[in-house]
């Protein structure tokens, strides 16, 4: 089973736990077994004919197993508990290390929510099974069969009455196990339902506030948590059926060993000894058979995980740089050129996102990408840092197809401030570091400045000041001026603008357009849904439907294209609106507004 190969190729340093484990497991296991043969003993030769010596000495052995096997026990739970937390612990390494490698094209393929939980419910549950399971899943086969050779020693007919009863009792626990094995696979969905919603909601709670959909998100959450409910009934109760089923076949076995145990006493061809000492090992070996259920049970659940966590680690990463030796990692200078490009996001999309797409960006120009909603100016720049791969053509950076670089120096000399910023737990600084581990304050400061981030700098605690989860303690647009300055810091040779700086202030806008216009030899790539955001740029690029509409400057694109005139004329309409609205807005509309500042936490810088 291809399941179990992968955890055994985790198990890697706990394979002496693993296999000293099982060892204890089965030697105390050995020596419980023996207990009901002294017990026999004791009662036909010492307590029947009264001799007190074999009393004493079977029953100094009986102790002396029990000890023996209280010190196999806590060595077992050490070396379990050892082999069930490393081998978790291994996993979840294994997993988060293969989700950095993850491409966003492997990331498209997955929730959030999934991941999640495919690193701490499944990696639970495989503990658990592991901890809870491994001891019944040597303690059950090695009851079984001792019990069942020990008990046909002591009494081969009575032995056949178990032999009658025990397969009926692996029959019924069988189609139990079978029955409850996909349920647990529901289980698990329902449980990746529940994450989703939680993760989703606590993340945009801001949103759900400002929206007033908090009663909303609460059915919502109710109907994922009950169809967990509802799947964990009907899992469990068909699981927990394995108990009744147990005791009646124990129960009937019990009474047909006792009524056919019973007359071979009257008889004499049974000592009392015996009888008593059988029925422990009826016990027990009814016992194993459960216990076996239960891991298969317990293993069922485990598969699940294990298939769940197997599929993250075997999701092969879609971009990769050349082999070693064979990388680029010197990109010559910051030209861009798009050779018939054609992208879709997945093989199986139908249509394709950019289409026949040729343009290219001389080293240290300055260019803009306009275009409607939808229209692919993400897509486009996404492939220059090779974020994705393009489809057919070729994307080239320094004269060199952007393939044939080492993705983490092609990164290094691309620059890309994307749409969705992120900043992380920690202070400016650290957040800061980014782009540059080893930058000094000094050049912290520089490139703040740069973006215009050093006007708000003190007002949250300078370069040491703490940015809160996620970045939460900042504006939308200062959090847009910080992850323009982290970019600034990497010193790239080409610099992208995904639509970052939307939640800034026009004036501020210019004023750090003007200074990256300072820096020497950086191309430039601005994304912008305003026209006055790229009408300074050397050329500018329309985007329309996956496809260069048409590329000129502001002057002969205002001149000769119907898709620019288009734009250019509803915004400077909006313009004119706004300029009058806004001397006309009422306390009311002001007072509305403030709902997004206050609790959808996009506020402008
Ligand atoms: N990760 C993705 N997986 C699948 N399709 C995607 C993905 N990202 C974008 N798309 C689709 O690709 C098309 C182009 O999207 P893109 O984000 O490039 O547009 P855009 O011009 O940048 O839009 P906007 O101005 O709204 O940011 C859209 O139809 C979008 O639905």
């Amino acid at each position: 089973m291809s399941e179990i190969r992968l955890l055994l190729s985790y198990v890697g340093p706990y394979r002496r736990d693993a296999a000293l484990g099982a060892l204890f497991v089965a030697l105390e296991t050995s020596l419980e077994l023996l207990i009901p043969m002294l017990m026999a003993s004791i009662i036909d030769e010492g307590i029947a004919s009264g001799d007190v010596a074999v009393i004493m000495r079977q029953g100094a052995i009986m102790l002396a197993l029990a000890l023996l096997s209280l010190v196999l026990g806590l060595g077992y739970a050490r070396f379990a508990s050892r082999l069930a937390t490393g081998l978790g612990a291994r996993l979840r390494q294994a997993e988060y290390e293969k989700i950095q490698a993850f491409a966003f094209g492997n990331l498209d393929r997955y929730q959030t929510s999934s991941l999640v939980t495919r690193m701490t419910t499944d990696i639970t549950v495989i503990q658990n099974a592991i901890s809870s399971g491994f001891r019944p899943m040597v303690r059950g086969p090695v009851l079984l069969i001792m019990g069942l050779a020990y008990a046909s020693i002591m009494s081969a007919e009575l032995a056949v009455v178990f032999f009658c009863t025990m397969p009926l009792l692996g029959v019924l626990l069988g189609l139990i196990t079978w029955r409850a094995a996909p349920l647990y696979r529901d289980l698990q969905v329902s449980m990746d339902h529940l994450n989703n919603v939680v993760q989703e909601d606590v993340t945009a709670v801001r949103a759900v506030k400002a929206y007033v959909r908090g009663p909303h998100e609460c059915d919502v959450f109710a109907g994922v948590n009950g169809e967990l409910a509802r799947t964990s009934t009907k899992t469990f109760s068909t699981a927990v059926l394995n108990l009744p089923a147990f005791q009646l076949v124990m129960y009937t076995t019990t009474v047909l060993v006792l009524a056919v145990g019973g007359h071979m006493v009257a008889t004499g061809a049974l000592g009392v000894g015996t009888l008593t000492g059988f029925m422990s090992y009826v016990l027990q070996i009814m016992n194993s058979l459960m216990m076996i259920s239960n891991v298969f049970l317990l293993l069922t659940r485990a598969l699940t995980s294990i298939r769940r966590v197997r599929d993250v680690l075997g999701e092969v990463p879609e971009l990769a740089s050349p082999a070693d030796g064979e990388a680029l990692t010197d990109v010559p200078d910051g030209s861009v050129e798009f050779r018939d490009v054609s992208f879709k996001y997945s093989a199986a999309a139908e249509e394709d996102v950019l289409e026949h797409v040729s343009l290219r960006v001389p080293s240290g120009a300055t260019v803009g990408v306009l275009g409607s909603t939808g229209s692919g100016k993400s897509s486009l720049v996404q492939l220059i840092a090779r974020l994705y791969d393009a489809t057919d053509g070729a994307v080239l950076v320094g004269g060199h197809d952007v393939r044939a670089y080492d993705l983490a120096s092609l990164r290094d000399a691309v620059g890309v401030v994307l749409q969705k910023n992120v900043l992380f737990t920690g202070t400016v600084a650290e957040n800061l570091r980014w782009g540059d581990a080893d930058a000094t304050d000094e050049e912290l400061l520089e490139a703040c400045r740069l973006a215009c981030a050093d006007e708000f700098l003190d007002r949250i605690g300078g370069l040491a000041g703490d940015l809160g989860q996620g970045g939460a303690g900042v504006s939308g647009g200062q959090k847009q001026r910080l992850c323009i300055a982290r970019t600034l810091l990497k010193r790239p040779r080409v610099l992208i603008f995904d639509d970052s700086t939307s939640a800034v202030d026009m004036a501020t806008e210019a004023k750090i357009r003007a200074n990256l216009a300072s820096i020497p030899g950086v191309t430039t790539i601005i994304i912008a849904q305003r026209i006055t955001s790229v009408m300074d740029a050397d050329e500018i690029f329309v985007l329309d439907d996956g496809r260069v509409h048409a590329h000129g400057t502001h002057a002969e694109l205002l001149a000769n294209d119907s898709i620019y005139q288009e734009i250019y004329a509803s915004q400077m309409e909006h313009a004119e609106d706004g300029a009058h609205a806004g001397a006309a807005a009422s306390a009311d509309e002001r007072a509305a507004s403030s709902v997004d500042v206050e609790e959808g936490g996009e506020r402008r810088g």
